[in-house]
């Protein structure tokens, strides 16, 4: 028995939820959605689920505010799994789910799938540099998908349902705190793991004039630019939208070109699904060489410019 009765999704935005059906469908008979207010009611029917549960959102409340009404909803429906796609807010909300089953969160998990009746999953350890796999022994099991595992996912198949929205029984928050100001935050925009090729700069890359060296690189190929954390917290060199690694974004580009990183395997782990890695780094030792294709000892600000005239020619 290699798929579950019935699985629940629940997501905090409405792009998770083709991706947290598409991964319920290859694990349950039946996939349902649970939305936390309306805003993510169309994405869940757009993707096909089976049913649409929704949990009255808390006026000023939080979102983990809800967590109310889906822990008595979950005692109440008896899903085999909820599959959550993860954020802050929504680990707050898995917590207090599993506490209520008496079971525990299986975190961040990057691959799920059913042997003979339990859900297993597979997850990062050592910060990323091995996997573990944890079996789930009787329901329900409370697993938070990692942001790697949902962009990876193919949607393909998915077709949209005529599930009405299902108001789950109200049931009060007991936090006592409410929502006072939301400001928006100015962000950059960047969608790093959908780009082809990316080039990681680390703290070889100095200043402002370092990185329009990259850049120049980064246009010749066509390139999307990443970095490692330091150069995003710390030197504040680029945006945190754009940091690579076991913290930040996690990658399958055809082509990954490390300029001036040494190729910690917290940040390695974010680029190990590249099909091509190339490393340029004045140290002949540095680790990065190690896993690397193709590596290039020597310093950024000569070799750069060289790959990108001769590609540009
Ligand atoms: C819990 C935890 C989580 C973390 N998560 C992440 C994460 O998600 N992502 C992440 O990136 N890091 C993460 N880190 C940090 C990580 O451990 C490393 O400290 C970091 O990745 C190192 O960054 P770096 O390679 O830029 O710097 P360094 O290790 O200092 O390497 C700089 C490299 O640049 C080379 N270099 C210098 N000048 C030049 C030049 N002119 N030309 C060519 N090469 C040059 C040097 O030889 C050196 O190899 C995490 C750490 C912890 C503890």
């Amino acid at each position: 028995m290699n798929m579950l009765n019935k699985v629940w999704v629940l997501g905090e935005t409405p792009e998770s939820y083709a991706a947290l059906i598409a991964v319920g469908r290859r694990i349950g008979e039946s996939v349902e959605a649970v939305c936390i207010g309306d805003a993510t009611v169309g994405a869940a029917q757009g993707a096909g689920a089976d049913a649409v549960l929704v949990a009255a959102s808390q006026g000023e409340g939080l979102v983990e505010d809800a967590a109310a009404a889906v822990i008595a909803a979950v005692g109440d429906h008896k899903p085999d799994a909820v599959l959550i796609a993860t954020t802050k807010r929504m680990r707050l909300v898995a917590a207090r789910i599993a506490a209520a089953q008496k079971t525990r969160v299986v975190n961040d998990a990057v691959r799920v799938w059913v042997e003979d009746g339990a859900l297993l999953a597979e997850h990062m350890v050592f910060g990323g540099s091995a996997y573990s796999v944890e079996k789930v022994n009787g329901g329900p099991a409370i697993v938070l998908l990692s942001d790697g595992l949902l962009l990876n996912e193919s949607l393909e198949g998915l077709s949209a349902s005529d599930a009405a929205p299902e108001e789950l029984p109200a049931v009060a928050a007991a936090s006592g705190i409410t929502l006072v100001e939301k400001k928006p935050r100015t962000i950059e925009s960047v969608n790093l793991a959908a780009a082809r090729r990316v080039i990681s700069v680390g703290r070889g890359i100095e200043s402002a004039e370092d990185l329009q060296i990259v850049d120049g690189l980064a246009q010749a190929l066509e390139a999307e630019t990443g970095c490692t954390r330091p150069i995003a917290e710390g030197l504040n060199l680029m945006s945190k939208e754009r940091y690579i690694g076991v913290s930040g974004v996690m990658l399958k580009p055809d082509l990954f070109v490390a300029v001036g990183l040494s190729g910690q395997v917290q940040h390695m782990v974010g680029a190990v699904g590249a099909k091509t890695i190339v490393a340029i780094n004045k140290d002949k030792n540095a680790p990065v060489f190690k896993q690397a294709d193709y590596g290039i000892v020597g310093d950024f600000r000569e070799i750069a410019p060289k790959l990108a005239a001769g590609l540009n020619a």
